[in-house]
């Protein structure tokens, strides 16, 4: 989560605050304005709201409770092993597939930190005429009584005592420098080795490349990163209904997840080697499966018990094994993972588009952050501003806002509906019977603040 603060104007335009939302369980339990701030925008008025679907029996009658269809997830795979050497400028949100070793003390010579004059001995000092500037071999080495103009950055001579700042020192009229400020052994000098020895490793395997990490690599002598290959993903896209372009017209609605899910995945590391519209076409959809060589594919829709509903029959058709059928949550409990082949894995995400942001987070990002060779990611909690409500026995994902340091659920968070995700920094994860006001609760990251613009160059 990005933490970004937002102005009260924007946040009673563009975010509602949940205290009245239409569809699924009402998220905050007492009407909630952002203090100082306009009241919250009203939900549009409503038809009655659905009784929770809490008390439908689940249709296998074994979903999985979330954390542990998340833990299942990540241990679904292996993690990543092809080893790929990849130029720095390429190596942007890979994982490193062994640890950064440092190829070069750093820094690799005995550096000047400051302009100055670099001194033997006690002053005052005879000045050398020469200067030693940043870049250049090796300067001579000096004696006691004397200085020489330094540069940061350059290297300094053999038997020097310190760096003279340029603030700290004055030449008289003959010439020779004196000291504001002592000079003890060493002032202002960094010596060789001082951030770490050759052979030290810096960073460990799984790491993932940041800008940072770029930058220590080449500092320590990289031109290429060993790194784990991406993991593929494919997306299978289903449902009839589905128009790529235009208004929604006669039954039909554009497809959400076209757009919306390719950029997803590769912020979660994934590779995203095609996006299929397969429509309700159960052998297209079985084609589609057993012909692919991704290592995640990810279904949207058909996770149901509809009459189009294919995905579970087309598992059982060619004995798939199902990991995690249907998970404790809401929205998106008939996401499911599957085993196709023990390199390749199936995510069904529900058609009900914020249902499948509560699938692709749920199964396919332990998954990927398994594939691509990364670590867990350390859990982070905040407080909740107001008192949520939750559903009886599942947990709940409620797009939040986070705002002096608070998560604020949002409205518009019905598992139909992208408005609420689409303004959010990140998803509260509400336990079961629901949360008090200030309860420290966890927070799924998104992932947006670390995108380019082109969504090519991500790297959570
Ligand atoms: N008898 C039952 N019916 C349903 C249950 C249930 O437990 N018993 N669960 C409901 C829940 S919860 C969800 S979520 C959905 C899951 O349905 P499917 O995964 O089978 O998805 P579809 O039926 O294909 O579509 C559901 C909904 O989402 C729309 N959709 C689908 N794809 C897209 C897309 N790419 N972009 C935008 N919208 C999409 C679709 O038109 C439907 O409105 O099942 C409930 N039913
Ligand atoms: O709860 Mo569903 O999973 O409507 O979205």
């Amino acid at each position: 989560m990005t933490g970004r603060p937002m102005p009260d104007a924007e946040l009673d335009e563009a975010l509602a605050l949940v205290n009245d939302h239409r569809e699924g369980p009402g998220a905050t339990s007492r009407p909630a304005a952002p203090s100082g701030a306009p009241a919250a925008t009203p939900a549009p008025s409503p038809a009655p709201a659905p009784a929770p679907r809490s008390e439908a029996p689940d249709r296998h009658g074994h979903t999985t409770p979330w954390p542990t269809a998340r833990a299942r997830a990540a241990r679904a795979p292996r993690p990543g092993s092809a080893v790929t050497p990849v130029a720095l400028d390429q190596a942007l949100g890979l994982t490193l597939a062994a640890p950064l070793g440092a190829l070069t003390d750093l820094p690799s010579f005995d550096t000047s930190a400051m302009d100055g004059w670099v001194v033997a001995g006690p002053g005052p000092w005879d000045v050398r005429a020469e200067g030693i500037l940043a870049g250049h071999g090796r300067p001579e080495p000096l004696t006691d009584g004397e200085a020489v103009r330094i540069a940061t950055g350059a290297r300094i001579p053999q038997d020097a005592t310190g760096v003279l700042r340029s603030e700290h020192g004055r030449t008289d009229d003959s010439g020779r420098l004196h000291a504001g400020h002592e000079v003890v052994p060493g002032q202002d000098i960094r010596p060789r080795g001082q951030e770490c020895r050759s052979g030290d490793q810096l960073l460990p395997r799984g790491t993932l490349v940041t800008p940072a990490v770029l930058g220590l690599a080449a500092a320590a002598g990289y031109d290429t990163l060993p790194t784990l290959r991406r993991p593929r993903a494919e997306v299978l896209v289903l449902g009839d209904e589905l128009l790529t372009d235009g208004l929604p017209r006669d039954g039909l609605i554009r497809d959400a997840l076209g757009p919306m899910l390719p950029p997803w995945l590769r912020a979660l590391g994934a590779e995203v080697t095609a996006v299929r519209r397969l429509g309700d076409d159960a052998e297209a959809l079985h084609k589609a499966i057993t012909t692919s060589d991704a290592d995640l594919l990810v279904t949207t829709g058909g996770t149901a018990s509809g009459p189009v509903d294919h995905v579970h029959p087309i598992l059982t058709r060619i004995g798939a094994e199902l990991l995690v059928d249907g998970v404790a949550v809401r929205p998106g409990h008939p996401m499911l993972l599957a085993r196709i082949r023990p390199d390749q894995h199936l995510v069904g995400l529900p058609g009900n588009p914020l249902a499948a942001v509560s699938g692709l987070l749920t199964l396919a990002e332990p998954l990927l952050r398994t594939l691509s060779g990364r670590g867990n990611q350390a859990a982070y909690t905040a407080p909740v501003r107001d008192d949520v409500q939750g559903h009886p026995h599942d947990t709940r994902l409620v797009p939040v806002t986070l705002r002096s340091e608070h998560a604020v659920p949002l409205h518009f968070n019905g598992p139909a509906m992208l408005r609420g995700i689409a303004a959010a920094d990140g998803l509260v994860v509400v336990p079961p019977g629901g949360a008090h006001q200030e309860q420290e609760l966890e927070i799924l990251d998104l992932p947006w603040a670390l995108m380019a613009s082109d969504g090519g160059v991500c790297f959570t």
